[in-house]
């Protein structure tokens, strides 16, 4: 099997292919694989460069070095390939990918990660393209849009940037009249916002769901009514940890603002005439409406051996290729 690492030299806070680069020569010869190095050089190349890597047919792993959008750029460009297996190397800002096997660090140690094996995981389908982990439509995904903004004034660092798009964000009118068919159920009303989750996490570390699981099958939504400010601020701290849910059901403090269900399919229609933004691991847009469903088994995604040997809400044992 060929070993291609796809380097995104933009993703994170500093250009990290500078050190990456030796630090795949090195591992790729210890493990004595046949390994290639490629940059990625403008958004969107990252999808060019994983379809160019699979489209041979032959056994290919491709290294999504980068951020959760260097990923899901990896992921599109082999989606439907059965010979290309991807790997994530977070180097980006938020990594919210890997968070959902316990975080970054066995994900950097690239020897333990080229040793590692593919596991069968589901993906998200939805009209604007395909998530990884989560899709996300509301207030969140509203202050997500907005940071770039605030991040092109001079001297405004991303925590600055984050804290003025959410004042920006609360400052405007609130949640959005939805019309809500998940599955079979329809629920329409006023909402904050909602989270379809594959994975567990998004936004840098905000768990919207913490007992989602990638390959079951199924996607977690998570619902938030439209509430006050004042409700915002407290739900805000207990969303981030994912106290807002007590295995699969809502903790009892949140049962009248939050509902949750396990779904395969959603379709969202905006009844206020206001689009709402919507974004798929972190790349955001605005949409009157959304569709979505889940992928079952759609994506072969590597995880190292120390967290293949780990317990983890995020993945069922019973699907791991190769053994
Ligand atoms: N050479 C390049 N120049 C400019 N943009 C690029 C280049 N290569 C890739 N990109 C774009 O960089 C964007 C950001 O990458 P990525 O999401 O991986 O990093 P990040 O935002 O720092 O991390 P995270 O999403 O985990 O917070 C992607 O949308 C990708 O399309």
């Amino acid at each position: 099997m060929r070993h291609v690492f796809i380097v995104n030299p933009v993703s994170g806070k500093a250009d990290a292919s500078g050190s990456l680069v030796p630090k795949i020569i090195q591992a790729a010869a210890r493990q004595g694989v046949d390994y290639e190095i490629l940059l990625t050089e403008r958004p969107g190349h990252g999808v060019e460069l994983a379809q160019q890597q699979a489209a041979a047919g032959e056994p290919v792993r491709l290294y999504a070095c980068g951020g959760d959008g260097t990923l899901n750029e990896v992921l599109r460009g082999v989606y439907g390939c059965k010979n290309a297996q991807v790997a994530c190397v977070p180097c980006g800002s938020g990594n919210d990918f890997v968070r959902n096997f316990g975080g970054s660090a066995p994900f950097l140690d690239l020897e333990n990660l080229i040793q590692g094996e593919a596991v069968s995981m589901d993906l998200i389908e939805t009209d604007q393209g395909l998530a990884a982990a989560i899709c996300s439509a509301g207030l969140d995904a509203q202050v997500a849009y907005g940071i770039p903004k605030f991040r092109r004034i001079p001297l405004c660092g991303g925590s600055m940037a984050y804290k003025l798009s959410i004042l920006q964000a609360v400052s405007g009118p609130l949640g959005h009249r939805l019309r809500i068919c998940a599955d079979d159920e329809t629920i329409t009303g006023d909402f904050l916002m909602l989270a379809l989750c594959n994975g567990s996490t998004y936004g840098g570390g905000f768990m919207a769901a913490p007992q989602a699981c990638m390959n079951d099958g199924l996607l977690e939504l998570v619902l938030v009514r439209k509430i006050s400010r004042l409700q915002i601020a407290r739900l805000i701290g207990d969303y981030q940890k994912g106290l807002h849910m007590q295995g699969d059901q809502v903790a009892p403090a949140y049962r009248d603002i939050i509902l949750a269900r396990k779904v395969r399919s959603l379709r969202l229609d905006t009844l206020d005439g206001r689009p709402i933004v919507v974004t798929r691991d972190g790349e955001c847009a605005p949409y009157s409406s959304l569709r979505a469903h889940v992928l079952p088994a759609a994506a072969q995604i590597v995880l190292p051996r120390s967290v293949l040997n780990t317990e983890l809400p995020a993945l069922r044992k019973d699907t791991i290729l190769n053994r």
